[in-house]
């Protein structure tokens, strides 16, 4: 199997702040707990327009990963970079400041809220002054409607409350709502993972809604079948190392999910087993498991 794996692009160049900069990289970039060393090495670029997918098993490193650039932990070694300017971020908030979005798994909603209050929590539009001051109700329920028609998803009322909707649709939500508040990079943190088939096309639709609107996006899965249709490049990691790091032409589904499995384990393990007495037939209904395709609709 002849992988060619990515350089990371441009990782020896020295960037000064600016053009043709990437919007956020990642070099030799590591963080260490104490002594438990829990990322390594790990090289990657997002750019505008762009999905760069973050793959990995439990435990691969992939949340310290998304802590280091959303702001909520500040890497330890190597460097981070935006747009050409080396940095650390100690807050959610300078992340944001910088126009970095994070769209985490458990969605802060406040699910008895209509969906129009949820978009604007926290950032509520007011009319009138002093003491005529008042939330702009009618304006912020416009804007909503229309900023979640623009990509693409059309909820009949955005009056309901917000527990209503799916768990695809809420995700979709967070993520026009961070289009709509400036975000110039998107991270989500596995977003199809507590999702069906159907769902998490729906979510990976949006997921490329938001590209086209010229977000960086970072999307973290395990699940190679969602991760390919959607990615421009691929980072994978393996217990707290990047293994690998991909452009699309580079590489085939299989091939991301033969690294993503552990290709040479199975391989191993079917030994294994044939030696034990013929099992292979297991290995390969895990394979047919992995191979189990979700329909990803048209864009
Ligand atoms: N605050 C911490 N203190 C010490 N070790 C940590 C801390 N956070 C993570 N680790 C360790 O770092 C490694 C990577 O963990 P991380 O949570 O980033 O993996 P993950 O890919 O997100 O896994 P999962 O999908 O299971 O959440 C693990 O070995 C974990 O035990």
């Amino acid at each position: 199997m002849a992988i060619n794996q990515a350089t990371a692009t441009d990782a020896q160049q020295p960037v000064s702040a600016e053009q043709g900069a990437h919007l956020i990289s990642l070099r030799d970039a590591g963080k260490r707990y104490g002594n438990i060393l829990a990322l390594q090495g790990v090289d990657m670029d997002v750019d505008p327009g762009r999905v760069t997918c973050v793959l990995g098993d439990n435990g691969a490193g992939k949340s310290t990963l998304i802590k280091i650039i959303a702001g909520r932990h500040e890497h330890t070694d190597g460097e981070f970079l935006i747009e050409g300017e080396s940095v650390h971020l100690r807050s959610p908030r300078e992340a944001l400041e910088r126009g970095i979005a994070a769209v985490y798994q458990d969605l802060a909603v406040v699910p008895l809220m209509p969906i129009w209050r949820n978009f604007f929590l926290g950032s509520e539009l007011t009319k009138g002054f002093g003491p005529f001051k008042s939330l702009d109700v009618e304006q912020m329920k416009e804007i909503t409607k229309k900023e979640l028609l623009d990509m693409g998803i059309d909820l009949r009322d955005v009056d309901q409350p917000i527990g209503q909707l799916s768990g695809g649709e809420r995700q979709c939500v967070a993520i026009a709502r961070a289009v709509y508040f400036g975000a110039k990079a998107l991270i989500l943190d596995e977003p199809t993972a507590a999702l069906g088939v159907k769902q998490s096309g729906v979510v990976l639709r949006y997921i490329l809604a938001a590209r086209d609107r010229g977000l960086g996006v970072i999307f973290i899965t395990h699940n190679p079948h969602h991760a390919f249709p959607v990615g421009d490049s691929f980072l994978l990691l393996k217990r707290g190392k990047s293994i690998g790091y991909y452009d699309k032409a580079d590489i085939t589904l299989d091939e991301l999910t033969a690294q993503m499995a552990g290709g040479a384990e199975l391989e191993e393990l079917a030994h294994e087993l044939e030696q034990l007495g013929g099992y292979t037939q297991d290995i390969a209904v895990i394979r047919e498991v992995e191979d189990d395709i979700p329909d990803v609709p048209a864009k």
